[in-house]
């Protein structure tokens, strides 16, 4: 609702009032349009104010009415009754004012802003564009490339560069509403009409078409396939082009395409997956509401390779001091070159000051005795780390939490090695980690609540998207990988090339296709692990690269290329061939075609026509249905978890929503109609047989995604 009240004799101050943002819900749609009108109604009124409850102005339209039948008034012709009305509006902004938070803003007719506010328009990451005249006023106000650039990336901007951009008229640090009300005071009786927004034209440039082609174009590339962004660029073109009136039309027009998009559900679905993996759950029953961090002053980093580096400078930028330990003298001092410059241009990119005496660095393991966490970033050796627990667990004081940033091994069989297991969990950082997003927060069957509460707590505090999941080989995001990479492999086996799989995966929306990300992350890194497994070995036998390996089978081909000494980027060979060694421009390369062909003709496999369709079915459903036997194995919680794994560890394309969102827009009979059929084509491989999860879905008349919880409950129960 909106509460309205006389304050300062003849100020109407209306309060938007609904925790937490002040979304504008139907009922703070109908308390704005009843106080406005209530306020141009009573003489005692001259000037009004708008302001939000609990320092947020408002964070926009309530994005979770979206889903169902629209009721109440709408936004625009609300927002205009305070355009056009008689008595200046002031917004006092607060906090953030965001989409339709914002349009209400720019329909009044002076805007201040407390210092600490954000304000931005950011429809286009919920697949949407401003549609309450934001696409409208804003350039008129703005100017177009400024507001092009706020609409297309939905960015944040702070109160300074509002100021600076003109978007508000004032900043102030004093109690935003009371500096409004004075400022309303002073504004009575002014002429409001060159307030009015609407009633402006658009600034001119004369190179517009040319400002409007460079952007489509720039836009386009960095959506992979997304049409918000386009629509928003056609909507600020038509601002720019067209009279109010028109140009509102055009944006009313572009936004009915978009609301009922599926990628607008998509987004929006991730939204609100992003908040709901950060309240947990454990299977014991322990809760995110009911576990309690342990306080964490210092923390420790052992090994200073690539990923140890990282995570320094994550933990040192977030304002942790840090014991950063490496025990080889060569290493340690590249290590501390790389942290410094590392954090030097973190710094001049945030306009801050670097944080380079927040790490102190040792080479001898017992300095870390006072850290309250540890995160051992050694090589991913069983045997290493091991020793590293053994140690830590004889040095660390009492109750200190001992973490792992393993990319997939056994978090329990560490647990095994120290004195308290309950305090060992894994935390899975993902390269370049002070740059990736994404944190899987590893807990075993030994970790207690309060060890993976304090884990989550900090990985909330540098900022990552923590996903608290169980431990298994591989965790949730490299697991189902590796059955994605493997059908990649069975492709290359029977007919396709590195660049028709990479081209599906990348017209599919993905930054990079497989090939290429491997190219570029090394090939030797997985090949290390598979030979780890015992995997890339050939036939005992015939001493032949083996094709069935543990009784399944077994693609040898990304071993036998890296035999070649072909590592990817760094070595200027890999699936692809590049100029010179750490080039990042890709060629197809004649070589890994020739190759190929003398593979399958040693195999005796004959090449067939493979199209984007199977490439897309065989890679996604494959991996989709790992993500059904994660859930059915109470690995992660929910779908949301594994989708924002994926949206924000492996570049899967947000507006698709995540590897199980995608199932469920392509329909659950389907995926398990298709995995049928490539599993009776290829018995030999497990991961194409449906799981039983996704069997019993369908059984169950394929439940949308926001039900599958609850019908896996049901489900469990009946066993
Ligand atoms: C044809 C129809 C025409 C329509 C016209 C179009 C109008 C307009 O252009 C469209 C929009 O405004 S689109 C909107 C454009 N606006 C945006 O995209 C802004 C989206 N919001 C944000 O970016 C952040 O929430 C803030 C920065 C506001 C606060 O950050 P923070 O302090 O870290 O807090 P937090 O943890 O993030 O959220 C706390 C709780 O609030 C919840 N919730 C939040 N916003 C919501 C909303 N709009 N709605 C509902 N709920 C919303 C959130 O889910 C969470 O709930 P939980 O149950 O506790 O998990």
């Amino acid at each position: 609702m909106a509460a309205f009240a006389r304050v300062s004799g003849s100020v109407g101050l209306i309060t938007l009032q609904n925790p937490p943002v002040n979304a504008l819900s139907a009922a703070v749609r109908q308390g704005i349009v009843d106080s406005v009108q209530r306020a141009l109604r009573e003489p005692e009124v001259k000037c009004v104010v708008i302001c939000g409850q609990n320092g947020i102005f408002c964070g926009g339209a309530d994005i979770r009415e979206f889903s169902g039948p629209m009721s109440g008034p709408p936004l625009i012709p609300m927002i205009h009754s305070i355009e056009v009305a008689a008595k200046p509006v002031v917004a006092a902004i607060e906090g953030s004012a965001l989409g339709g938070g914002l349009e209400i803003a720019l329909g009044c007719h002076y805007r201040i802003a407390h210092s600490k506010t954000r304000l931005g328009l950011p429809e286009v990451t919920l697949g949407l564009l401003p549609a309450a005249g934001g696409s409208q006023r804003l350039p008129r106000l703005i100017g177009v490339p400024a507001a092009l650039d706020l609409i297309t990336t939905g960015r944040h901007v702070t109160a300074a560069e509002a100021l600076q951009l003109g978007m508000v008229d004032q900043v102030t640090d004093r109690n935003v509403t009371d500096v409004a009300v004075k400022f309303a005071l002073s504004v009575v009786g002014k002429p409001l009409d060159a307030r009015r927004i609407s009633m402006h034209s658009c600034p001119h440039s004369p190179d517009l078409d040319e400002l409007f082609e460079r952007t489509m174009q720039h836009v386009r590339q960095r959506a992979r396939g997304a049409i918000a962004p386009v629509a928003c660029v056609q909507a600020v073109r038509a601002a720019a082009t067209l009279p109010y009136a028109q140009g509102m039309e055009k944006e009313r027009e572009l936004m009915a395409t978009l609301f009922t998009s599926g990628q607008a559900r998509a987004l929006q679905y991730c939204f609100f997956a992003q908040r709901a993996i950060g309240r947990w759950s454990m299977p014991s029953g322990a809760r995110w509401d009911t576990s309690k961090p342990r306080p964490v002053h210092k923390t420790a980093v052992i090994g200073l390779g690539t990923m140890g580096r990282g995570i320094a400078v994550t933990l040192a930028q977030a304002g942790f001091p840090v014991i950063a330990v490496e025990n080889h003298e060569k290493q340690l001092m590249a290590a501390k070159q790389a942290i410094s410059g590392m954090l030097e241009r973190g710094a001049k990119r945030r306009g801050v000051t670097p944080v380079l005496n927040k790490i102190t660095y040792s080479r001898d393991i017992q300095s870390v005795a006072n850290a309250d966490l540890v995160i051992e970033a050694v090589f991913e050796d069983m045997a290493l780390k091991e020793k590293v627990f053994q140690q830590l667990s004889a040095i660390c004081k009492p109750g200190a939490l001992l973490c792992t940033n393993t990319s997939g091994l056994n978090i329990d069989h560490l647990a095994s090695q120290v004195r308290n297991p309950e305090l060992v969990v894994g935390m899975h950082f993902f390269a370049p980690a002070h740059v990736m997003k994404l944190l899987e927060v590893v807990y075993g069957p030994r970790s207690s609540s309060e060890a993976l509460a304090t884990a989550m707590a900090v990985g909330k505090k540098i900022g990552k998207v923590s996903v608290a999941v169980g431990n298994c080989q591989g965790f949730v995001g490299n697991r189902m990988l590796e059955h994605y990479v493997e059908q990649a492999l069975f492709l290359l086996e029977e007919g396709a090339t590195p660049e028709l799989v990479d081209q599906a995966l990348e017209e599919f929306g993905f930054a990079m296709g497989v090939f290429r990300m491997s190219d570029l992350s090394g090939l030797d890194i997985g090949w290390r692990v598979r030979k780890g497994k015992g995997l890339a070995v050939p036939d005992p036998t015939t001493g032949q690269t083996a094709r069935v390996q543990q009784g399944r089978r077994y693609s040898p081909v990304a071993d036998l290329i890296c035999e070649q000494g072909r590592f990817g980027q760094k070595t200027g060979q890999g699936w692809y061939q590049y100029n010179t060694p750490g080039s990042r421009v890709g060629k197809p390369d004649p070589w890994v075609h020739n190759f190929l062909k003398d593979y399958r003709a040693r195999h005796g496999l004959v090449a067939r026509r493979i199209d984007h369709q199977e490439v897309l079915e065989r890679c996604l459903y494959s991996m989709i249905n790992e993500g059904f036997r994660i859930l059915e194995d109470g690995i992660a919680a929910g779908p949301e978890d594994i989708d924002v794994i994926y949206v924000f560890g492996y570049s899967w394309p947000r507006h698709r929503g995540g590897p199980m969102f995608y199932a469920h827009m392509v329909g659950l009979p389907k995926v398990l109609e298709r995995l049928e059929h490539y599993h009776q084509a290829h018995p030999d491989v497990p991961s194409l047989q449906p799981c039983n999860l996704l069997r019993k879905l369908v059984a169950n008349g394929s439940p949308p995604i926001q039900k599958w919880k609850e019908v896996m409950k049901k489900i469990n129960s009946r066993l």
